[in-house]
């Protein structure tokens, strides 16, 4: 059973003038104790899935789905204390802007502190009870590789360097032990040793305490040397999703190609001062997306039938929605291709 699993998720946006589906029948899967990285560049819908999973939706949009669901059960049908419940303990997310993300007027301590459950506490007078959760909020520090807590912990956020508030948001993320971590671009803007430093933590609690995570970046160089798998995500629709090292050595979907082959590092060959290969054009706006694939007017191999929108094909567990393939093996050509039901 998958730990989370969305089936045909589409999301409405109304703008005032118009209804726009900017999610189309999207799906996402993560098992227990695997990374798995959303990628997509910028505006294909990453937050967008992230939000539907927390709940936090507008009243402007609407959202429907065959399935989303935590360890089986049906997030839709439960009520919103029981998804809260869900998100307080279970589930938790790390953003991008972390300074944002903290209360300014609150020192970390307290912030800390608070983020802690009460189940986590044992029952004494209250002042006891503080002392518990500040000697927690100080292990937590550490756990996130925060040896001089003494620092930090009396300050508020704008006095706080955004690598430490990164690392300390991670902390309360992690303070309710939960079983999915979901960082949003959470490595964004980050000079590269920072980043690492912020990946490995993340995989140091993966190993260790079998955290899922899901992983949403546009950074395809950080987020491969750490998935295991990888869903990819092109202006709110899944063009192709399965195992990393499959998806690098064999990319199925010409959007998958191109995002590859736009990052130098994923080009053994490339000579130098050589140009990268970009699709023409730029991602549509929800105003006025094509219809069926909607890669299609940017798409090398578009074809008439691409205005249909292609239903998900695997081959084992590499799942793509295209009509026209790129490497698919000649056993696979040979057999009808299965079209599995997500
Ligand atoms: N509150 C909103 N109202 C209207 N449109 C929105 C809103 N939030 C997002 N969108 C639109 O939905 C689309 C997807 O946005 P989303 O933020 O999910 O992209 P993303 O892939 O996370 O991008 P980035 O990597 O830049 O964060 C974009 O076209 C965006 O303009």
């Amino acid at each position: 059973m998958a730990l989370l699993e969305i089936k045909n998720l589409t999301l409405f946006i109304d703008t005032g003038d118009e209804t726009v589906k900017a999610l189309d029948k999207v799906n996402l899967r993560l098992d227990e104790g695997e990374i798995k990285a959303l990628v997509g560049e910028s505006g294909s819908g990453k937050t967008l899935i992230v939000r539907a999973i927390l709940g936090a939706i507008p009243d402007t949009w609407s959202i429907k789905a065959d399935r989303i669901t935590y360890q089986g059960k049906s997030m839709q049908d439960m009520s919103p204390e029981q998804r809260r419940q869900i998100m307080r303990r279970e589930i938790a997310v790390v953003f991008q802007e972390p300074a944002s993300a903290l209360d300014p007027s609150v020192k970390i301590k307290e912030q800390i502190k608070e983020s802690i459950p009460d189940e986590f506490i044992e029952k004494a007078w209250p002042w006891q009870q503080s002392k518990q959760r500040e000697a927690l909020a100080i292990s937590l520090l550490h756990r996130v590789g925060i040896k001089n807590h003494g620092r930090y912990m009396n300050c508020y956020p704008h006095e706080i360097p955004a690598d430490v508030c990164q690392k300390i948001m991670i902390a309360m993320a992690l303070a309710s032990e939960p079983k999915i971590l979901i960082a949003d671009d959470s490595t964004r803007g980050m000079e590269s040793a920072t980043k690492t430093q912020i990946l490995r933590l993340l995989l140091k609690f993966n190993k260790t305490k079998k955290l899922a995570i899901l992983f949403v970046s546009h950074d395809l160089l950080a987020i491969t040397s750490m998935a295991h798998s990888m869903t990819v995500l092109y202006c709110g629709q899944t063009v192709e999703s399965g195992k990393v090292k499959s998806l690098l050595k064999r990319p199925l979907h010409p959007y998958t190609k191109a995002l590859l082959d736009s990052a130098p590092s994923f080009q053994v060959s490339l000579a130098p001062k050589s140009k990268l290969v970009a699709l023409d054009g730029t991602i549509p706006t929800l105003q006025h997306l094509p219809i069926g694939c909607r890669l299609g007017p940017r798409c090398p191999n578009a074809r008439k039938e691409c205005v249909i929108v292609p239903s998900p094909r695997s081959i084992q567990d590499h799942l793509y929605s295209c009509h026209f393939p790129l490497h698919l093996p000649k056993s696979a050509k040979r057999k009808s291709i299965k079209v599995v039901s997500l």
